[in-house]
């Protein structure tokens, strides 16, 4: 059982401080997908935990073994093991090389061949890495770390060299390896639909600290700051004052997540909002296609947003629609 939890954890590089006060806790066997801008501290914070970097404060546990704090164990008595980006094997090794590499002689045969079964790669052993497309390479790279059986694995943007359809295969293929070896993991990622389409906890970050950790529902439904709403998912943000359970806003009375009351901010998703025969009459500003679905951009009352409808849209720009809402939104004091 290897537990990660991280505890008001402090680093940075020289004099600059780039985590200040990271809390994670990331249960044992799940995926945590740290996700965040660019520079707010995602890498830092997984080489934290690899043991690349000391950090200043705080302290890391695995396996509820202080690794970082009062003591601080190497990186290569953690127990973990790193995907990077790309790049990362050894050119001049055949695949079996490349994922036996480090292993003890004894099952090294019979463990190579486990490993690249359970990525899909049974088959492939003899040949080099550049015979290999980049998916079947972050794959051969997944079958190394996992070798050696480490307690945990961090990936770092391991599908950023990828195009949209292989990512999309290979999230679902790593997801499926990682359960299937009972490992803890820790997903370093800038993309959104990776977090909340992969993850059992989505921490979110920003300015070297984690403002939300939960499930990626929770985080989509409940952000806890438009910040966070506005990041994870397209929001609809529209001004409002609520009262008890609902709020009026440019779209009418509308349902509150919880209790208010006073001005604030509201937030809805694009899904929710439904272009039909009846509420509040709307102009469409444009329509983007996106195969599955189409984003209508449209404004309310003088309130700019977004309508998520599926399939092809009907509407075209100029479009008078009438806008109302579905379920309810979470509120945001001012
Ligand atoms: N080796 C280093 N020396 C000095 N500063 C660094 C070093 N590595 C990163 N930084 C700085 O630390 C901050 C956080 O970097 P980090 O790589 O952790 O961000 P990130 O969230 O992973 O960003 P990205 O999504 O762009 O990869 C940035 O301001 C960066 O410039």
């Amino acid at each position: 059982m290897t537990e990660l939890v991280v505890t008001g954890l402090s680093a940075g590089y020289g004099g600059t401080r780039v985590l200040r006060g990271v809390d994670l806790a990331v249960p044992s066997g799940a995926l945590a997908a740290v996700l965040g801008p660019s520079g707010c501290g995602k890498t830092t914070l997984l080489r934290a935990v690899a043991g690349f970097l000391r950090p200043s404060g705080g302290e890391i546990r695995l396996g509820g073994r202080v690794v970082s704090g009062s003591s601080f164990v190497l990186p290569e008595r953690r127990r973990a093991a790193v995907v990077p980006q790309e790049g990362a094997l050894f050119p001049h090794l055949t695949v079996a090389g490349n994922v036996g590499f480090g292993l003890g002689r004894a099952r090294r045969a019979e463990r190579v061949a486990e490993m690249l079964e359970l990525v899909g790669l049974g088959g492939y052993e003899r040949r080099k890495p550049a015979e290999l497309s980049g998916g079947q390479q972050q794959r051969v790279a997944l079958a190394r770390a996992l070798a050696p059986q480490p307690d945990l694995v961090l990936l770092d943007e391991p599908f950023s060299a990828l195009d949209a359809g292989l990512r999309a295969d290979l999230r679902a293929d790593v997801r499926r390896v990682l359960r299937a070896a009972g490992t803890t993991a820790l997903l370093v990622t800038h993309d959104q639909d990776e977090a909340l389409s992969m993850a059992d906890v989505v921490a979110v970050m920003r300015d070297g600290a984690v403002v939300q950790a939960a499930s990626p529902g929770e985080v989509y439904r409940r952000p806890v700051d438009v910040g966070v709403a506005a990041f994870v998912g397209e929001a609809v943000l529209l001004p409002a004052t609520a009262s008890g359970g609902s709020a009026s806003s440019p779209l009418g009375r509308v349902p509150l997540v919880g209790s208010h009351q006073g001005d604030g901010v509201l937030l809805l998703r694009p899904e929710q909002i439904a272009l039909g025969a009846a509420g509040v009459a709307g102009e469409v500003l444009g329509v983007s296609f996106h195969g599955h679905d189409s984003v209508v951009s449209l404004v309310a009352a003088g309130a700019r947003m977004t309508a998520r409808v599926s399939g092809g849209s009907a509407w075209g720009s100029g479009d008078s629609v009438c806008v109302s809402v579905v379920g309810s939104a979470v509120f945001f004091p001012a």
